[in-house]
């Protein structure tokens, strides 16, 4: 009988242990499987901290050398954690496969789970619904009928930053193009009151910057100790009370919409978006902030159009002649519908090729297309990707003389020229997106934001729409050195 009960004091104990060694076999062989990392520790480093530092110094090279000659895949430390990194001609295959999703990805790099962070929530409920409100209403009629409200606004607030003053001035390209699209984005959702309101616009500027600032800066910490770290981080207690803040003044503009004007459509005479009656009717009835989703909406969407839109003043500069075609363009689409209204976005085609250019030779990301597996799958090239994984795709082919000729080259009507091939007008716009020209990304998670994005940066890109309220501005000798450089504009009036 004693004997009996030994056995069944060891049996318990033991089957445990053989379930761990089995669980742990399993785990080392899940890891054995992994590619060895590219560029992983070095000699005496303890944590990847390093090794993130150098991959955002070296990204391109290293992204470029490691494929090898075979043009296999490989794993390698970026700044927000391991991935794989799959050849170029992947992308076309992997854009809507079914074992790969965006879920999680701008979450983890944005540190989302972190107060203070919330906004970057895109797998929350909130974030969901977000994400399907952007894809489906921001679009089309909605976004063709808010035409002439952010060329208004776009007028108005070059004329503000640039004054009328007749002196010869330099103005840095970036302090023009954050400051308008925070201000049109304003506009466009909420209407004029907060979008002339200082006080919105410098707290909306520090939140939205310092926040992406402070999730790469906590990115460098072990992961472990981040849900700690940022209680006593400085930058973060700010952040938490301007995210306060500033939803506190979307709220109350929302507040008193809805005692005012909620139901009756837009304002005759200066429209917006009605952003919380898209959340109401696609929330199915479930609750939401609506103040966090503007948020969400303006800080994911102001520093990435503002990126583009940088870069596509940067590549005007120093092309007279290219200004001047893009003006006689936009004056005869004018002379055309009377104004820029619905519908005349559509006929910038040279300015819409140039975007598209300027957007291929410098995107926001040199890889994109992050994507999580959600069940284990293999590669074309034998790569099995486990459950939970992630991978990126470079951008490579954007610069790949076999899909555009003399690539380094800004050749400003590339893609006007592409466009006027048979069957092709669809598919070299700038919203388009294709395994050649990631600058969205490509997909079913291809940037939902895009429409509205490039509707938005052709008012305000556009040299004649810089001048089409106030009238009195003349841009005049735009000139830039390189990206990164003090570049500026200058201005004549
Ligand atoms: C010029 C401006 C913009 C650029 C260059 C840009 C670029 C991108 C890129 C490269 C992606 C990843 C796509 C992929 O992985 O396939 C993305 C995703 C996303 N973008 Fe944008 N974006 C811009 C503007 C906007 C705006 C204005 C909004 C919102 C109003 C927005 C909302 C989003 C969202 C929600 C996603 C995640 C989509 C998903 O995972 O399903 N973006 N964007």
């Amino acid at each position: 009988m004693a004997q009996a009960y030994v056995m069944e004091d060891t049996l318990l104990p033991m089957g445990f242990l053989a379930i761990c060694v089995v669980a742990a076999t399993l785990f080392l062989f899940k890891r054995n499987d992994h590619l060895p990392l590219q560029n992983g520790k070095a000699p005496m480093e303890l944590l990847y901290t390093n090794a993130k530092a150098r991959f955002l110094v070296g990204a391109a090279d290293m992204l470029k050398s490691g494929f090898g000659k075979a043009r296999k895949s490989f794993f390698l430390m970026t700044d927000t954690g391991p991935r794989y990194i799959v050849p170029p001609e992947y992308a076309q295959e992997l854009q809507n496969h079914r074992n790969l999703t965006s879920d999680g990805i701008i979450d983890e790099r944005l540190q989302a789970h972190i107060p203070g962070l919330e906004v970057f929530q895109f797998d929350s409920y909130h974030g969901k619904l977000a994400r399907r409100t952007i894809r489906k209403k921001l679009r089309g009629p909605p976004l063709e009928g808010l035409t002439l409200t952010m060329v208004k606004e776009t007028g108005l607030t070059i004329a503000e930053i640039c004054t009328d003053n007749p002196e010869w001035r330099e103005i840095g390209v970036r302090d023009i193009a954050l400051p308008v699209l925070s201000r049109v984005f304003t506009a466009a959702f909420l209407g004029e009151e907060l979008s002339r309101n200082k006080d919105w616009l410098r707290k909306f500027g520090e939140y939205s910057t310092a926040a992406s600032l402070a999730a790469e800066q906590l990115r460098f910490w072990p992961e472990p100790l981040r849900p700690l770290v940022h209680w006593v981080l400085p930058t973060f207690r700010k952040l938490r009370s301007d995210l306060t803040e500033t939803c506190n003044m979307v709220a109350s503009v929302l507040q008193q919409r809805k005692t005012d004007d909620r139901g009756m459509g837009p304002r005759e005479g200066y429209p917006t978006f009605v952003l919380e009656d898209w959340l109401d009717e696609l929330s199915g009835g479930k609750e939401f902030d609506p103040a966090l989703i503007h948020m969400t909406l303006f800080v994911v969407g102001v520093h990435t159009a503002s990126d583009m839109l940088t870069q596509v003043i940067y590549d005007l500069c120093d092309r007279d002649e290219l200004v001047n075609d893009i003006r006689n363009e936009i004056t005869a689409v004018i002379a055309e519908d009377g104004e820029l209204k619905k519908g005349s976005m559509d006929k910038l085609k040279l300015l819409d090729s140039v975007m598209k250019e300027s957007q291929r030779l410098k995107p926001a990301n040199i890889a994109a297309m992050g994507r999580k597996a959600n069940k284990d799958f293999i590669l074309p090239d034998g790569t099995r990707i486990f459950k939970g994984e992630q991978l990126l795709v470079p951008g490579f082919h954007m610069w790949d003389e076999s899909f555009y000729p003399n690539p380094q080259e800004f050749v400003p009507d590339r893609f006007l020229k592409m466009r006027q091939s048979p069957g092709q007008e669809d598919l070299h716009q700038c919203v388009s997106t294709s395994a050649n020209h990631l600058g969205f990304g490509h997909g079913v998670h291809a940037c939902p934001g895009r429409f509205f994005a490039v509707h938005q940066l052709k008012i305000t890109s556009s040299a004649q729409a810089w001048d089409y309220v106030s009238r009195q501005h003349v841009w005049k000798d735009l000139y830039s050195q390189t990206p990164g450089e003090q570049s500026a504009l200058k201005q004549l009036n």
